[in-house]
């Protein structure tokens, strides 16, 4: 029997990924020490309650409501507990003790991410966070170490499990935002408070710390441009039906140049767009996520699976201590982020894509001139254009697919047609992307 070193795990929160961080070192203890030639030992779990119901069962002795002490004997500290504080202080503390640090926590990272990696290579120490983007899908190793030696050009993710199962409830049952919401609410996919994820909010903490990876930079979460998914609606989703498309909140990161200065840039944004049901984010279905990324060299690639869920997560979690404990075994420092690049991250006027308008304006001679003349005004190029008239309320309704067109000319032409005297509303704008 060999006998192995400890390498001394903390774990901070014992929630739904905690829980099972905590059961699967336990349960696999033998073959993970195996694997990495010491012994993973769960020293302690910090948390609010000492008695709260827990989705594993786990002996009662390890828990405490210390974080503080717990933090200083540990080699390793696995943050679960969520939120900014006190995991930002509780981070910084590890860190300075001379631990490294496992995270899940995706809000923490887009609001100080700059400063706990800083804190971190300070002193050498290790900061992990693939379960922050993608739950069990591995997406930040990926990019930070596979990837390393390409260059990536544009990432499309579907990084919000809840709102891509509400989009796709919408689509395959015709069901109102409304219903879908309250479905997974029914179902534990939607937060009590969904407003994270239907805002959008969430997907942007995501795109942040995808971009800053992806092109070597530092992305402020405040420079994301984000839309939510309250405004799509069961219309607009049927009407992609027939087009050919579905409606996914993306999440984008592309290099861009400055349409005004030529100097390279990044666009970061989040929104709800039409996606070609040919393309493969169309096929991620129900609470999934998926990230397709587009490289130089290795040319388009698609991580899939499930983004979400206390063990799934937990799968992610475990492979990062694995990998910093093998680090313990055999010595040398930490990889730290390489933000070299610092490249200005672009307003959301400066990004070019196709858009669908749909119209309601009133059925009469000469209208579609007056409202393609706009569009060329504007130097917006009309790809097509539907119409079907309401016979009773004498108005009819336009979809106009547009070509490449730049964001901002696209608005001034939107805000054009809504001050048109034929123009009864614009009823929906959406991007499309992906084609
Ligand atoms: N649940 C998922 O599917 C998922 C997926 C990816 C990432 N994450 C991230 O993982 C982290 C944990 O998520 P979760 O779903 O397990 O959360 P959770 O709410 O289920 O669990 C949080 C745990 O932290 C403890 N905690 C919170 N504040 C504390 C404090 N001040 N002191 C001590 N303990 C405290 C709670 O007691 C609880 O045990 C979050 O950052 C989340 O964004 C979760
Ligand atoms: N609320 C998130 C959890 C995973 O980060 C989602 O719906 O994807
Ligand atoms: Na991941």
């Amino acid at each position: 029997m060999i006998e192995y070193r400890s390498i001394r795990v903390a774990l901070l929160g014992a929630g739904s990924v905690g829980s099972q961080v905590a059961r699967l070192l336990l349960e696999h203890a033998d073959e993970l020490a195996a694997r990495i030639g010491a012994k993973l030992e769960l020293v302690g779990i910090a948390v609010r309650d000492v008695d709260a119901k827990r989705d594993a069962d786990l002996p009662r002795e390890l828990f405490t409501t210390d974080a503080e002490t717990l933090i200083l004997g540990a080699d390793v500290v696995v943050e679960l507990m969520g939120g900014l504080e006190p995991a930002r202080t509780l981070v910084l503390q590890a860190i300075a003790s001379g631990a490294d640090v496992v995270t899940g926590n995706k809000a923490l990272l887009a609001a100080h991410g700059p400063e706990l990696f800083a804190a971190a290579e300070q002193v050498g120490a290790q900061l992990s966070y693939e379960a922050a983007v993608g739950g069990a899908i591995p997406i930040i190793r990926p990019l930070r170490e596979s990837l390393a030696g390409d260059r990536v050009d544009r990432i499309l993710g579907i990084v919000n499990g809840t709102t891509n199962f509400i989009l796709d409830r919408m689509d395959s049952t015709g069901a109102s935002l409304e219903d879908a919401l309250a479905t997974a609410t029914e179902l534990g996919y939607a937060e009590a408070d969904p407003t994270a994820d239907i805002g959008g909010y969430d997907a942007a903490q995501k795109a942040t710390i995808l971009a800053s990876l992806a092109f070597h930079t530092s992305v402020p979460v405040e420079a994301v441009h984000r839309e939510g998914i309250t405004g799509v609606t069961a219309e607009q989703i049927a009407s992609a039906q027939r087009a050919g498309y579905v409606v996914k909140l993306l999440a984008i990161c592309e290099r861009l140049a400055d349409p005004d200065t030529g100097d390279e840039g990044v666009s970061v944004r989040v929104y709800p767009a039409l996606v070609p049901r040919t393309h493969p984010l169309a096929a991620v279905r129900g609470a999934n996520n998926a990230v397709f990324v587009e490289a130089a060299a290795a040319g388009p690639l698609m991580f899939y699976g499930a983004g979400a869920g206390g063990v799934q997560t937990a799968s992610a979690v475990l492979g990062d201590l694995v990998a910093i404990a093998r680090r313990h075994v055999v010595g040398g420092p930490g990889t730290s982020e390489s933000t070299h690049a610092d490249v200005a991250v672009l307003p959301i006027g400066s990004i070019t894509t196709r858009y669908a308008i749909t119209l309601e304006v009133e059925d009469e001679p000469g209208v579609l001139a007056k409202i393609a003349k706009l569009f060329s005004e504007h130097g917006v190029s009309v790809e097509q254009l539907q119409q079907t008239v309401d016979e009773g309320s004498g108005r009819a309704t336009l979809v106009i697919g547009t070509h490449e067109a730049r964001e901002q000319a696209l608005a001034d032409t939107v805000a054009a047609l809504a001050a048109h005297p034929v123009v009864a509303s614009v009823a929906s704008v959406l991007r499309v992307e992906g084609s």
